[in-house]
């Protein structure tokens, strides 16, 4: 767990905890051994903690036990002899805490820094809110500590902590610098007896107002704003008993369990399981040396970023010349403003863009590993660009569909290959969303998927796999959401009462600035679409669709010219074409008002609490059904799914974490209640899996026993 290796006077105690290093009870004890064990031996001159591979990524967040890393970090810093951080890979949490205890601190040059505590809902407790403002000053504390971000070392250094980068070896050029420093006097080496730096007020109300914007919601983040100021004003001691005091409300709090589960089902999420028992562990992929995408639009130019990011060869691929020069020149844009923002250099830029090929027709794909076809929803269109892919590409050729909610199977029946189609589907921006959802088709095998997820991660993104259904997990659980915001609007709230209670449970923009931003005529579209489909003519009386209840208030919007943001008014007015800023509008409520008058709908009050269950309620249930019928394989990937596609509020741990937490018992009765209320929403129908659950008062976690118990499931 920890090397201990003496040589020429310095202990060198090298921590071994593969994956990360984590700071385990085992690991706590050896560096406690460790250092006691140097303190003692006259032979020893001084000390240089350091990590295999990487330095230390924190505590290990399954285990609390003693000795605390505080414990250990006042053992380092109260030494006699010097001990020096040598520092590659990562310090972060419980490591920041240890290496800034440390009285000098040796760093790699591509060495990450931070304190992600916030992100797990705990604070740096082992003295990292009293240690590193007295190390870096008030304002750099409070900048870092509550944003979890990590750090380079270069900026590390700027900031005083660390004393030394190194392109070598740290560990050499810390034992190195260890020896040089042998007896020297350590007084002004020890963090915790300096003064804090810039302790002023003004750095914490910016601090806080920034923190109530990026970590909406979150517990944590605030919390260490206001340990970190006052311990600022108070001695190091006292600062560190508000610091214990505080953690203990933070890790009572409820958010700190969510955002571990958040932490461990995004690692697990990826990690698959078909129904048939092929898994991740069983089947291997094939890797992709290149690929081609179909379709040069927004969702075209985004996968093909995505991929030339990763290294992967792309040929990028239109019917019409003039369609791909624009999404060329619109990617072409896109990674000189990375240039211009320096987020990579020229050199870098030049060097991803030498790896695209464009081409107009298909004729060209005759020699790779994967097509990703990205045109527009469209079914027959679809079909026929499989029809032909088919026909050219190699036998063995991946095909792949981005769409997020066609039918996999149907577009797969177009090919000789159904094996070798899946669904992909990306999330806009295709280059930046960390989500990727992987549709498997009836007949797409398990070497597809595999090969479909180790792609996935090679881009960067969280692939999730998920089975074949109108909007796969994520935006067949979101039309649920849509719906009932539809309903409430009919049924006497306003617009701004109902975003007002989904931004207040967490989310970045309620459900009617989300739809003025994607456009009022899309959603229209697609419902009119739905209605073609089932032979059905809308008019304006059109209250159902197939004996579902649907809304038509988009509609009426829309034919009056009001598309949201882009034509200025959509359920709130922008002031003009492109505005960002959403007022409240008395035309907007005169549309509402008469729509409802036409169709004889009274309007009344809904109390808060019935917006807030009438929006995320059935979005759950449907979560449920989505594990019973095995759409999903696991909670995990479902909150997976809605904390990285739809930003679900991390610190609720996604809508089946919710669900448990609030009780399942509790939602289940619930949405019954409503279910006898709206008859024709089938969306109310309660889960039979959250039916069992809640009966059978078992944890969320232990779902599959009970639906492997149930034959009804
Ligand atoms: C708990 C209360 C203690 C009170 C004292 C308070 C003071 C100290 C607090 C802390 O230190 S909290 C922890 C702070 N550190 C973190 O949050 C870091 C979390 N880890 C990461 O960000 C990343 O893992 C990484 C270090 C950047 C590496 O990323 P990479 O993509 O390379 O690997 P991963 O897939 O993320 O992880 C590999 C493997 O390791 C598991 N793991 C990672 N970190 C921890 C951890 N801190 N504790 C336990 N396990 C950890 C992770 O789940 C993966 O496991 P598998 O999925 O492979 O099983």
């Amino acid at each position: 767990m920890v090397d201990y290796i003496a040589r020429d006077g310095v202990a060198l105690l090298q921590v071994n905890n593969p994956p990360v290093n984590a700071l385990s009870h085992h690991v706590r004890v050896a560096i406690e051994e460790g250092l006691k064990k140097a303190g003692q031996d006259p032979r020893i001159k001084s000390i240089v903690i350091s990590g295999k591979g990487s330095f230390i990524a924190g505590a290990d967040i399954k285990d609390v036990s003693k000795p605390t890393i505080l414990e250990l970090c006042d053992l380092i810093e109260s030494s006699g002899k010097p001990v020096v951080a040598a520092i590659k890979g990562f310090a972060l949490g419980g490591g920041h805490e240890i290496a800034i205890s440390c009285h000098y601190r040796i760093a790699h040059e591509k060495s990450k820094f931070g304190f992600p505590e916030v992100d797990i809902g705990i604070l740096p407790a082992a003295g990292g809110t009293q240690r590193f403002p007295r190390l870096v000053g008030l304002e750099a504390a409070l900048d870092l500590i509550p944003s979890g971000r990590h750090i380079g070392a270069a900026q590390a250094f700027k900031l005083g902590i660390v004393d030394k980068v190194v392109r070598g070896d740290a560990v050499e050029e810390a034992v190195k610098f260890a020896k040089s420093i042998a007896g020297e006097p350590l007084v002004d080496r020890r963090t915790s007896q300096r003064p804090v730096m810039g302790a002023e007020n003004a750095f914490l109300a910016a601090a806080v107002k920034l923190a109530m914007k990026k970590k909406k919601g979150m517990i944590a983040p605030i919390v260490c704003l206001s340990v970190s100021f006052m311990g600022s004003l108070l001695p190091f001691e006292q600062g560190i008993q508000v610091e214990a005091a505080e953690a203990v409300v933070v890790f009572t709090s409820g958010q700190m369990g969510a955002l571990q589960y958040a932490f461990f089902a995004q690692r697990a999420a990826p990690k698959w399981l078909l129904p048939c028992g092929a898994s991740f562990k069983t089947v291997k992929g094939r890797p992709i040396r290149n690929a081609a995408v179909i379709g040069a639009g927004t969702m075209g130019t985004g996968i093909t970023m995505a991929m030339l990011n990763a290294g992967i060869p792309v040929t990028l691929v239109e019917q019409d010349r003039k369609f791909l020069d624009k999404g060329v020149s619109l990617l072409k844009l896109l990674y000189a403003g990375s240039v211009s923002l320096r987020k990579i250099t020229q050199d870098q830029c030049d060097a991803i863009l030498s790896k695209l090929n464009t081409a107009v027709g298909y004729k060209s794909l005759t020699n790779v590993d994967l097509v990703i076809e990205a045109v527009y929803e469209n079914m027959a269109l679809k079909k026929q660009i499989f029809a032909e892919l088919d026909r050219i590409c190699p036998p063995e050729t991946f095909l792949w569909t981005n769409t997020s909610a066609l039918d996999i199977d149907e577009i797969a029946s177009a090919t000789r290959r159904p094996d070798k189609v899946l669904g992909t589907h990306f999330f806009v921006p295709a280059y930046h969303m960390k989500l990727l959802e992987n549709v498997r088709g009836k007949l797409t095998s398990a070497e597809t998927v595999a090969s479909a997820q180790m792609f996935g991660t090679r881009i960067g993104k969280i692939p999730v796999v998920v089975g074949n259904c109108h909007g796969f997990v994520g935006n067949r659980m979101l039309h649920k959401y849509v719906y009932e915001a539809d309903f409430l609007i009919e049924e006497g709230c306003w617009p701004e009462d109902v975003d007002m209670v989904a931004e207040n449970f967490g989310l970045p923009l309620g459900p009617f600035k989300v739809r003025d931003l994607s456009g009022l005529d899309i959603r229209v579209r697609g419902l009119l679409e739905q209605a073609k489909a089932a032979g059905i003519e809308i008019n304006p009386a059109t209250r159902f669709l197939n004996g579902e209840r649907i809304s038509l208030l988009s509609k009426s919007l829309v034919d009056k010219g009001h598309c949201g943001r882009k034509t200025g008014r959509g359920f709130y007015n922008y002031g003009k074409p492109g505005g960002k800023i959403p007022l409240n509008d008395r035309f907007i409520k005169d549309v509402i008002v008469e729509y409802c008058a036409e169709r004889g709908i009274e309007r009344r009050k809904v109390a808060y609490q019935e917006i807030e269950e009438r929006l995320f309620l059935p979005l759950i249930n449907e979560g449920f059904k989505i594990l019973e019928e095995g759409i999903a394989s696991k909670p995990e990937d479902i909150d997976t799914i809605w904390l990285l596609g739809y930003a679900w509020p991390r610190h609720t741990g996604g809508p089946m974490y919710y669900a448990n937490m609030v009780g399942l018992d509790k939602i289940y009765n619930r949405i019954c209640h409503y279910n006898e209320l709206h008859k024709h929403s089938a969306h109310w129908q309660p889960s039979l899996l959250l039916k069992k659950l809640a009966a059978s008062k078992t944890p969320m976690k232990d779902w599959m026993e009970v639906a492997q118990a149930s034959s009804k499931l």
